[in-house]
């Protein structure tokens, strides 16, 4: 059965890391092992610059590293050894045949699962950490207990509901934890084993048990959810914009009603990251399997509101330069999709920064942590892109500032100093309304917010 004490994680990236540090902090009689194809990304867990930067990561690393939590590239020997195998793979949107564009592209998965199956001698826990359209696990346990070995695989859902930036605070007391599982003899022991895993530090309370399919479409309800309000305040943004009402007001007052809530309600030039748009495209893409066009055109529009309102932004910034900014010198500050991470997937910035280059713009981007993979998202404009971590350097000779995530190192800049090294007429487009605005326009700037009535010198 491999050593029950010896859990495994397949794919060592945004998520598998993280969780499997956590995992391994809170149970010192486990022994855990995090593989992963690539490499480079396995060395760098080994190394004091870690693969991704997570606010607090570091720290509970060096707690377990080499004690009960060991990052390798031997998946073949790790698959025997263990007896619960997690599986984090990457789980993007097909882009080719079928579903093209809408479905998630299951290749690593079952890749993954018919290693498992071939190097596997005893029975095994399979755990889906992935995000993954529903009825995938009644797929992969289709392919591993297809086996003549005589060994039974459970394969379990276990979704991840982390935010990147706040992944350790999430991990550490999370809102709640799923496991599903089939509700056999067999399904129900291995999901009390899961369950007490996290019962290590979680209150049992937190710890949510269903069987698979609700546990797999919980996932990409929530993150559809989550998006959905986001594409909501903006689409109100646009509005304010149109009216003269004040978006963060409207947020503050909508947000009292209990039934509605403060969180999630920050109008933004656009929801980023890896997962919004490949999760709900993945449930629009069930829906219409279903034969549920209605429901899945509601859950795409959630993803066309995302799309107008960068492109809204895009379009504000040329008509407020004078329709032209061929040229003229443009800093974004920040480049990440959101503040506290390196991550750039699908980040609204590289969909602003490619618009502005394709007018022509001198782009320079400034960003604490996420340079490097900027210059990965921009690769085709080698050469035309400058790349400046000080932003007081970024902004130098530049005519605009167009704020792309809401670090806050961005909040304290000596804003004078960098107005009086700028362009005139100046301008500032804050795409995360998280700059003083007041304070801007006095100094001098144009200052552009989303969803609130302009300051402009004009
Ligand atoms: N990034 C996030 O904040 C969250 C992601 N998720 C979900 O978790 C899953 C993983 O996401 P990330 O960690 O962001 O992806 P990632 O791309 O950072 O990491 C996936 C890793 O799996 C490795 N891999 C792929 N096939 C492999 C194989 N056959 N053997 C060994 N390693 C293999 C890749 O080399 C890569 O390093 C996705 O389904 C995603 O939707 C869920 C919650 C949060
Ligand atoms: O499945 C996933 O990958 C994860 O997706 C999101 O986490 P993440 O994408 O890391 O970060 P969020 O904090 O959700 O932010 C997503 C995007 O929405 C934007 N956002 C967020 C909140 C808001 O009010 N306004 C807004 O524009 C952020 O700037 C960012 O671009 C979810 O919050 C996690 O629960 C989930 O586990």
């Amino acid at each position: 059965m491999g050593n029950e004490k010896t859990i495994l994680c397949i794919g060592a990236g945004y998520v598998g890391g993280p969780t499997m540090a956590m995992i391994a902090l809170k149970n010192p009689d486990y022994k855990v092992i995090v593989v992963d194809i690539n490499s480079k990304r396995i060395d760098a867990w080994n190394s004091e610059e870690l693969p991704i930067y997570e606010p607090g990561l570091l720290e509970v690393v060096h707690n377990v590293r080499d004690k009960n939590l060991f990052f390798s590239t031997d998946v073949e020997n790790s698959i025997k050894e263990a007896h619960i195998i997690f599986v984090s793979v990457n789980t993007p949107t097909k882009m080719f045949g079928y579903g093209e564009g809408y479905a998630a592209d299951l290749q690593y998965w079952e890749k993954t699962a018919r290693q498992i199956l071939k190097l596997s001698d005893a029975s095994k826990i399979i755990v889906e950490k992935s995000t993954l359209p529903v009825k995938t696990a009644e797929a992969m346990e289709r392919i591993l207990n297809s086996n003549e070995k005589g060994i039974i695989f459970d394969v379990l859902s276990n979704p991840e509901f982390l935010a990147e930036g706040t992944a350790i605070k999430d991990l550490e007391d999370p809102d709640r934890v799923l496991v599903g599982s089939r509700e056999t003899e067999s399904g129900l022991r291995a999901r009390n084993k899961i369950v007490q895993l996290y019962s290590s530090w979680i209150g049992k309370e937190k710890i949510l048990t269903s069987n698979v399919w609700s546990t797999e479409l919980s996932k990409l309800t929530a993150n559809a959810f989550l998006a959905q309000r986001i594409s909501s305040i903006n689409s109100i943004a646009a509005l304010c914009e149109e009216t003269g009402a004040n978006v963060h007001e409207v947020a503050h007052a909508v947000g009292t009603d209990s039934r509605i809530g403060p969180k999630f309600l920050n109008a933004s030039v656009g929801f980023g990251g890896s997962c919004f748009k490949k999760d709900i495209f993945n449930l629009v893409y069930l829906c219409r399997h279903y034969g549920l066009d209605e429901v899945a055109d509601y859950w795409e529009s959630v993803v066309k509101m995302n799309e107008y309102q960068v492109e809204r932004f895009v379009l504000k910034m040329l008509k407020s330069m004078f329709n032209t900014i061929a040229g003229k010198k443009i800093a974004l500050f920040g480049f990440a999709f959101k503040a506290n991470t390196g991550d750039t997937r699908e980040s609204p910035a590289i969909y602003v920064a490619k618009k502005l280059l394709n007018e022509m713009a001198n782009v320079v981007i400034t960003d604490p942590k996420a340079l490097e993979n900027a210059k990965i998202e921009l690769k085709e404009f080698d050469g035309n892109v400058e790349y400046c971590p000080d932003p007081y350097e970024a902004a130098k000779n530049a005519h605009a500032i167009a704020v792309l995530t809401e670090w806050e190192c961005y909040k304290s800049l000596d804003y004078k100093k960098i107005f009086e090294s700028m362009e005139k007429p100046t301008f500032i487009f804050d795409g995360r309304n998280t700059l003083p605005h007041k304070d801007l326009f006095e100094i001098g700037f144009n200052v552009i917010p989303l969803g609130m009535p302009e300051l402009s010198h004009f």
